[in-house]
């Protein structure tokens, strides 16, 4: 017999980490809970100041993706009761929608009575999403490096590494919100081979040092000339943020996603105390109302309740 009802907890992640556009991402223990039930009636309850704008019809994402995995496995599509509640700030770069996608599908798949995969199910994600970064973190924790193959029937590859141990974050998040369309549609359509073969040595680098924990590396690696440089005039301090940051006590920095939000990499509380003074300035100069928020990397991804 199928399961009636199911509850999902689902992290917030960064994505890119720099040079990493589109491949790289990285799981933080900031959680989306959702609980769905098979019902006669769609309800769905968002709770929470995060979620207070969301739309509770039929529209609302996670019943779009609940309804898109019935219809892919060629199931009637049922009513549902969907209860979200979410620690992840919306629309700022931390993987809010990605953690509803994620959640989303692992819930109705168990309610549709298993019909894909662990492994479908992550590409049917990161094919909903355009990109398998967020997704790819929020479903397996740590550091996922993923590429989307131009078969689009195809499974989409992806590696699963732990976090470096010693590896703290400090994210400074602007009060306002920047839409990932917003953010993308900034991007040119073309590179020059000098900042693509750039970024590609940059990203490659990165991995091999988180791979190994040469945390020494990640200031050099973390340089990116394919989204940062032009996202910057949509983000005020970032230009900033990525320049200096290094020389108040980061290992590495980078814009968190398609934005607005940025992460600090670091080791000590010395390091913390500086990176927060610097971050803390530069919000003040540009007139930005902001949070900084110590994040957890998480290594364990989605988890069924
Ligand atoms: N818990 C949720 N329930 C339903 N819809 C959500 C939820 N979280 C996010 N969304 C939808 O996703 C949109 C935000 O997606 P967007 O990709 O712009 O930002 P993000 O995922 O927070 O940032 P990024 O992709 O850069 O990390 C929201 O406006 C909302 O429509
Ligand atoms: N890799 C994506 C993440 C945001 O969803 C981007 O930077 O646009």
């Amino acid at each position: 017999m199928h399961q009636q009802g199911v509850t999902v907890k689902v992290p917030a992640s960064t994505a890119n980490m720099g040079p990493g556009f589109d491949s790289i991402g990285m799981a933080f223990q900031l959680y989306t809970v959702i609980r769905m039930e098979l019902a006669s009636k769609t309800t769905i309850r968002a709770h929470g100041d995060h979620l207070a704008l969301l739309a509770t019809d039929k529209s609302n994402l996670i019943y779009q993706v609940a309804a898109h995995l019935y219809q892919s496995a060629n199931l009637p599509i049922p009513e549902l009761l969907i209860e979200v509640n979410s620690e992840i700030p919306l629309t700022r770069g931390l993987g809010s929608s990605a953690a509803a996608v994620v959640g989303a599908l692992v819930a109705a798949n168990i309610l549709a009575g298993k019909p894909y995969t662990t492994d479908e199910l992550f590409s049917m994600a990161a094919r909903w999403e355009g990109h398998p970064d967020n997704v790819g973190a929020s479903f397996f924790g740590g550091v996922i490096v993923s590429s989307m193959p131009e078969d689009k029937t195809a499974l989409v590859p992806y590696v699963r590494f732990p976090i470096p141990d010693s590896l703290r974050i400090l994210a400074v998040i602007p009060d306002y919100w920047l839409s990932t369309d917003k953010a993308r549609s900034a991007l040119p359509e073309t590179y020059s081979k000098q900042d693509a073969v750039f970024t590609i040595g940059h990203s490659s680098l990165l991995v091999a040092a988180l791979a190994q924990n040469r945390l020494d590396l990640l200031a050099h690696a973390m340089q990116d000339k394919i989204h940062q440089p032009y996202r910057a005039s949509l983000i005020p301090g970032l230009t900033e943020i990525l320049e200096n940051a290094v020389s108040h006590g980061a290992l590495g920095v980078a814009l968190s996603g398609a934005g607005p939000t940025s992460i600090c990499f670091y080791e000590t509380d010395e390091q913390r105390d500086s990176l927060s003074a610097f971050l803390t300035n530069v919000m003040a100069d540009n007139q930005i109302a902001f949070q900084l928020l110590d994040l957890v990397p998480d290594t364990i991804g989605i988890q069924i309740a």
